[in-house]
């Protein structure tokens, strides 16, 4: 593609696992229903694309990488192909995990780890960068994941059209940490993105 092959001058190894990630994607969704069949064949816009402009967006560049509901690994494994970073893939559907599993496995992708949980019950670490794709309202998103930032953590939020509207109803101090980018590959889409510790609501306080 060539915004990818502008953006990252991805070398042969970078291409040949995108490929075959791209590949094993199609044929695992045969099998299970990882993407919708209607964007298959957009999936290098739609999917690998939409997956690596994070890293594009991503200024922090080193440190683990945390994708959240990351399911078939999107945006998580295409970021981890073109970043090399230490990436944790936190998905909570056992099946959807062997799938990450096998990617791992095939493509050598000793950085990634798979963390097959609810992300309620992921130990808490200190993450470089979350990404969450279609992972949860952003109110619940960031209240799930805010114990895992930090001063330093970058936030790369894909949304839809409705972005703005669900960053205005966070509370003030959540707000202020992200502001909206457009996205590169919809031209509806927009990304949140942000820099900072999130500190959750209390309990019993939602
Ligand atoms: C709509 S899918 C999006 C998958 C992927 N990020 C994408 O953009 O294609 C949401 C994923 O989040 C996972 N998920 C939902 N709640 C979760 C939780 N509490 N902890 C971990 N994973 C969760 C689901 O199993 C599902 O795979």
């Amino acid at each position: 593609m060539a915004w990818i092959e502008r953006t990252f001058a991805p070398t042969p190894t970078h291409w040949e696992r995108l490929e075959r990630f791209a590949a094993m994607l199609v044929a695992e969704n045969g099998r299970q229903n990882l993407i919708a069949a209607s964007t298959i064949p957009h999936l290098w816009v739609r999917h690998i694309a939409d997956s690596a402009q994070l890293v594009a967006f991503d200024r922090v560049g080193q440190g683990l990488w945390m994708d959240l509901g990351s399911g078939p690994g999107l945006p998580g494994l295409v970021a981890a192909i073109l970043s090399g970073r230490p990436t944790l893939l936190v998905e909570s559907r056992k099946r959807r995990c062997e799938f990450l599993r096998e990617v791992v496995a095939e493509l050598g992708l000793g950085h990634v780890e798979v963390a097959e949980a609810p992300l309620e019950r992921v130990e808490t670490r200190a993450a470089a960068t979350i990404s969450a794709r279609a992972f949860a309202p952003l109110d619940r998103l960031i209240d799930l994941s805010a114990r895992f930032s930090t001063e330093s953590t970058h936030w790369l939020l894909p949304k839809g059209r409705n972005a703005v509207k669900e960053l205005a109803s966070l509370p003030p101090a959540w707000q202020k940490v992200f502001h909206v980018e457009q996205s590169h590959t919809d031209a509806e889409s927009r990304i949140l993105v942000g820099r900072g510790r999130i500190v959750a609501r209390q309990r019993g306080k939602r």
